[in-house]
């Protein structure tokens, strides 16, 4: 059991954590058909691509600031209600632009979520700006220069998710330099749907301190070695990777070879009812299915903590809490 654990979350996607009931109702407001993408309470898809499909589409109902803050504050509110003291959510102020929102309603509904939440459960939350590989480097470069210029306490990271399988980290290296001058944490989608190789990528074009998922970078020694050097943490999602069958299950998973390799891991759980997980799930699963006693799992809520885009005041309270 780890329900008495304390936990953290590095990695989720604020659109790709909706509940399939609040999508539902979402787009039952607005009418749109969401039979194709959302079907008995579970979201469809079959591969990498139609899950990026899928996501896109359920976004889509999300419309207002209201919406969002709603969103926000109902995944957080889960969040705390089981024991996590803080949050880092993946956003795209980018999508508010596509759906004629616009970027700073976005970012303003979604923070209306996180002081919703935290003033109920007392819980903690930052944002990560992202963009898309597949809308091309110029729309990445646009999301940093929208994170730069934000002048928003909330925003304290810089990612770049989507389909990895396009382009190579050095294309969307100066989205990075932009990110990093304004003093943004850096973290980067690699070595989940790619090889070795795009970890590599990332160590070499970019050096963040973080790495989402990263975990196929178990197919060279030379490199877990070099992110054990380097420090470097990956935000593991486990459930993520077998719902999107990175690895065929979780005796195959590397999570526990890493760590043992000397690398930092965390727990995350990416896209928690698109995989059929939760933040919950992800740490019972380090405890059952990886064999992870409590003190491993608080080891790496603290690591989570140690890597956390936050001010120092921020980190010292958050590890008083753990
Ligand atoms: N697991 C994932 N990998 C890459 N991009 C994503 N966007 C949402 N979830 C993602
Ligand atoms: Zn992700």
């Amino acid at each position: 059991m780890t329900s008495h654990l304390k936990k953290v979350e590095l990695h989720c996607h604020l659109e790709g954590a909706a509940p399939p009931a609040l999508t539902a109702a979402q787009a039952r407001k607005y009418g749109v058909d969401i039979s194709a993408h959302l079907r008995d309470g579970v979201y469809v898809w079959h591969d990498f691509a139609s899950f990026l499909e899928c996501y896109d589409q359920v976004s889509k109902v999300y419309k207002t600031d209201e919406d969002y803050a709603l969103l926000t504050e109902t995944y957080l509110d889960g969040l705390a209600g089981i024991g996590t003291i803080y949050s880092e959510l993946i956003v795209s102020p980018d999508h508010g632009k596509r759906i004629g929102l616009g970027a700073d309603a976005y970012i303003s509904g979604v923070c209306e979520g996180i002081r919703r939440a935290k003033e109920k459960g007392g819980i903690e939350a930052r944002l990560i700006v992202t963009g898309e590989r597949h809308f091309g480097p110029e729309s990445v470069i646009g999301a940093a220069e929208y994170a730069a210029k934000a002048n928003n306490p909330v925003i304290t990271g810089f990612n770049l998710a989507g389909e990895e399988r396009m382009g190579r980290v050095a294309d969307y290296a100066r989205a990075f330099d932009i990110a990093r001058d304004a003093g943004l944490g850096l973290t980067i989608h690699a070595g989940e749907v790619c090889g070795a190789f795009s970890v590599s990528d990332a160590l070499d074009a970019v050096r963040p301190s973080r790495i989402g998922h990263g975990v196929r970078a178990i197919e060279d020694a030379d490199l877990v070695k070099r992110l054990a050097d380097l420090g470097t943490v990956l935000e593991v999602c486990p459930g993520s990777n077998i719902a999107l069958k990175v690895f065929p299950d979780f005796a195959s998973h590397p999570l526990r070879r890493l760590r043992d390799a000397g690398v930092k891991v965390t727990i995350s759980s990416d896209d928690p009812p698109f995989f059929h997980t939760s933040l919950e799930r992800e740490y019972e699963l380090a405890s059952q299915a990886f064999g992870f006693s409590d003190a491993d799992i608080d080891a790496m809520t603290q690591t989570a903590i140690e890597a956390a885009f936050v001010d120092e005041e921020t980190r010292k309270t958050l590890l008083a809490r753990l």
